[in-house]
């Protein structure tokens, strides 16, 4: 893949870099790499091939298991609240007879968001980050020390559950938080991408492939709960969050619409 880029044209690299992360990374390739090699970290410019390579598994490893986990506690939590599950088809349905999921339609459904926000918050698929301290400090109310090269613990998960952040209770599942009560809820007490400038590179693709794929599943189909002990929920932790126990009822809502 970093062949066929480095092949392009001039102004195919251009055009393809605004669109393409890996045509992006691959404009930033060190053109002579033991020249580079010689000099100190803070003076490097560009990345090696084995660091864009690097990149780009991170992009295989980070971007699957997140989203796709994302999605599986979207399904039982729907599955959990049917009410949610109507007002999402009300939304599409609105008065888009021909149920097309133009770029504006998307933009559109305002309710959608607030659901796919509140699934990243009452289940982030990535429960923490941390970051490392490049310099000696304290923190700002209990004056506790910290020192260089100390790691500091972010709570994503804690933060999105705690209290003191949020106006209705945080350990309701509530997407309509979003329209009203907690519309202007601190900017820190969800982070399920992180923040500052490490934050997910892959944020916008995310957002924008579940809500894709919500939108799509709820124009055709309505899940609902295979019961108390096989869709329990509950959670695992591995590489990301993923809940324990799923067992959902697909119902097809209009069977000649998709056939
Ligand atoms: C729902 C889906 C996703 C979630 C919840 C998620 C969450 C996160 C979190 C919490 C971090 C750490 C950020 C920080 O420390 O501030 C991160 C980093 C990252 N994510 Fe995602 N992510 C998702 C999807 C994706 C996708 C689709 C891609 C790429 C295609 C991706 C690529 C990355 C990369 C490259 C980093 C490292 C950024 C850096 O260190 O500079 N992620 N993600």
């Amino acid at each position: 893949m970093i062949e066929q880029e480095q092949n392009e044209t001039s102004d195919a690299i251009a055009e393809r870099k605004r669109t393409s992360l890996i045509a992006s990374l691959v404009t930033s390739l060190q053109p002579d790499e033991q020249i580079e090699a010689n000099k100190s970290e803070e003076e490097k410019k560009g990345l090696s091939r084995r660091e864009l390579i690097d990149e780009m598994l991170l992009f295989l490893v980070a971007g699957f298991e997140t989203s796709s986990t994302a999605l599986a506690w979207l399904i039982h939590l729907m599955s959990k609240h049917p009410r949610v599950q109507q007002k999402i088809k009300a939304e599409l349905i609105g008065d888009n007879e021909k149920q097309d999921l133009s770029l504006d339609r998307l933009d559109s459904l305002v309710y959608l968001d607030c659901v796919i926000k509140e699934v990243l918050r009452f289940c982030p698929p990535a429960d923490g980050t941390n970051r490392t301290l490049t310099a000696d400090d304290r923190l700002p109310i209990t004056g506790a020390q910290l020192y260089k090269g100390d790691i500091v613990g972010i709570p994503i998960v804690n933060l999105a559950r705690d209290n003191r952040y949020w106006s209705i209770d945080p350990n309701l599942f509530y997407p309509e938080r979003f329209l009203g009560e907690d519309k202007d809820h601190h900017p820190y007490a969800l982070i399920p991408f992180g923040g500052g400038h490490r934050q997910c590179a892959g944020q916008d693709l995310a957002r924008f492939e579940l809500k894709v794929i919500t939108a799509r599943l709820m124009q055709h189909v309505t899940f609902g709960d295979g019961g108390p002990e096989i869709n329990a929920g509950g959670y695992v932790h591995k590489l990301t969050i993923l809940p324990k126990h799923v067992g959902v009822i697909i119902e097809f809502d209009q069977l000649s619409s998709i056939l």
